[in-house]
C-alpha cells in the first residue's frame, strides 16, 4: 500500500505556474520539480522566467519558458498550445500572475483599476479557463490552483489598494463556481491566500518596505511568510493525495486574519 508521502509525489505530472519567473511563483514551481513533475515557466518577463526554467531544468526537471501575457486571449491560447505539444498534456495549472497598485479609491484611475483586475481577475480567469478546457479534452481530471490572498479577507492597511483587494476577493469566487462547474470532470479547483510573503512585490517597492515594520506589529508571529513556506500546499493541492479537496481556499498568513 502506498504511503501518504508517496502519494503526494507529482512523478509524471506536466503543469504550469504563470508568474512562475519570480517570487512566489518560482518557489512553488520548484516545488512541483522536487516533487517529480516537469513545470512550464510563464512569465511576461522572458528573461527571468528563462533562468528559472534553467534552474528547474538542473533539478532534472522537463521545462520551458514561455512569454505570456495573461490578459490576452490569443497569447494564452498559444501558450496553452505550447505546452500540450511539447509536455504531450497538462495535470497542473497554477495562476498565479498578479500585481498591486497601491492607490487611494478616489485618486485611481480607470487604467490603473483596470490593470489590476485585468491581471489578477482576468488572468486568472484566462489561464484557468485554457488549463480546464485542455484537462477536458484529455478526460482525465487534473488540479488548477489559484493565487488569490488574505487581501481577499481583510482590508490591508495602511496601504490603500482596494483593486487589488477586490480582485482577490473575485478569484475565491471563482475558484469556486470553476470548482463546481468541472467536479463531474474530475477537475479539482482551490485558491490559496497568502499573507504577506518577503519577494520583489514587497521588500522591493520603495513605498512598501517602508510598512513592513508596521505589517510585523500587526502579525501574531511578528514576521512576513517566505515564498517556500507556500510550498507543501501547493504540492498538496497539486496531487492526488488531494482528492476529495476542491472549491477550498487556504488562507497561509501566520494567523494574520485571524485578530
Ligand atoms: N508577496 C505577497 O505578499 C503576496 C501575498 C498574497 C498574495 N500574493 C500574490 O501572489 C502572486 C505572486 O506574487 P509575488 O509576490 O510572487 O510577486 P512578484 O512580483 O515577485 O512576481 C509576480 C510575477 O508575475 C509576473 N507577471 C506580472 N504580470 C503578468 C502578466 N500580465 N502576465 C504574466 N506574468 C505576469 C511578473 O513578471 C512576476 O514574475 C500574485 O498574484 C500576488 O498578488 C502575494
Ligand atoms: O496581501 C497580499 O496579497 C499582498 O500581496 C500584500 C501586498 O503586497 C500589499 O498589501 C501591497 O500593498
Amino acid at each position: 500500500m502506498m504511503g501518504i508521502l508517496e502519494k503526494m509525489r507529482l512523478d509524471g505530472k506536466k503543469a504550469f505556474v504563470t508568474g512562475g519567473a519570480r517570487g512566489i511563483g518560482k518557489n512553488i514551481a520548484i516545488a512541483l520539480v522536487e516533487a517529480g513533475a516537469d513545470v512550464a515557466i510563464v512569465d511576461v518577463d522572458l528573461d527571468e522566467a528563462r533562468k528559472t526554467a534553467e534552474e528547474l531544468a538542473a533539478l532534472g526537471a522537463g521545462t520551458m519558458a514561455l512569454q505570456t501575457d495573461v490578459t490576452v486571449p490569443e497569447q494564452v491560447d498559444a501558450m496553452m498550445a505550447e505546452i500540450v505539444q511539447r509536455f504531450g498534456k497538462l495535470d497542473i495549472a497554477f495562476c498565479n500572475a498578479g500585481i498591486c497598485i497601491n492607490a487611494p479609491a478616489s485618486e485611481m484611475t480607470y487604467e490603473q483599476w483596470k490593470r489590476v483586475m485585468d491581471i489578477n481577475l482576468t488572468g486568472v480567469f484566462l489561464t484557468a479557463q485554457a488549463a480546464g478546457r485542455q484537462m477536458i479534452r484529455q478526460g482525465s481530471g487534473g488540479s488548477i490552483i489559484n493565487t488569490a490572498s488574505m487581501s481577499a479577507h481583510v482590508v490591508n492597511t495602511p496601504q490603500p489598494q482596494c483593486s487589488y483587494n477586490a480582485s482577490k476577493a473575485g478569484v475565491i469566487q471563482l475558484t469556486k463556481s470553476l470548482a463546481v462547474e468541472w467536479a463531474q470532470q474530475h477537475i479539482r479547483v482551490n485558491c490559496i491566500s497568502p499573507g504577506y510573503i518577503g519577494t520583489e512585490l514587497t521588500l522591493n517597492s520603495p513605498t512598501l518596505k517602508p510598512l513592513i515594520e508596521q505589517w510585523n506589529a500587526m502579525s501574531p508571529l511578528r514576521r512576513m511568510g517566505r515564498p517556500e513556506e507556500l510550498q507543501a500546499i501547493a504540492v498538496y493541492l497539486a496531487g492526488d493525495a488531494s482528492h476529495f479537496t476542491t472549491g477550498s481556499d487556504f488562507v497561509i498568513d501566520g494567523a494574520y486574519t485571524c485578530i
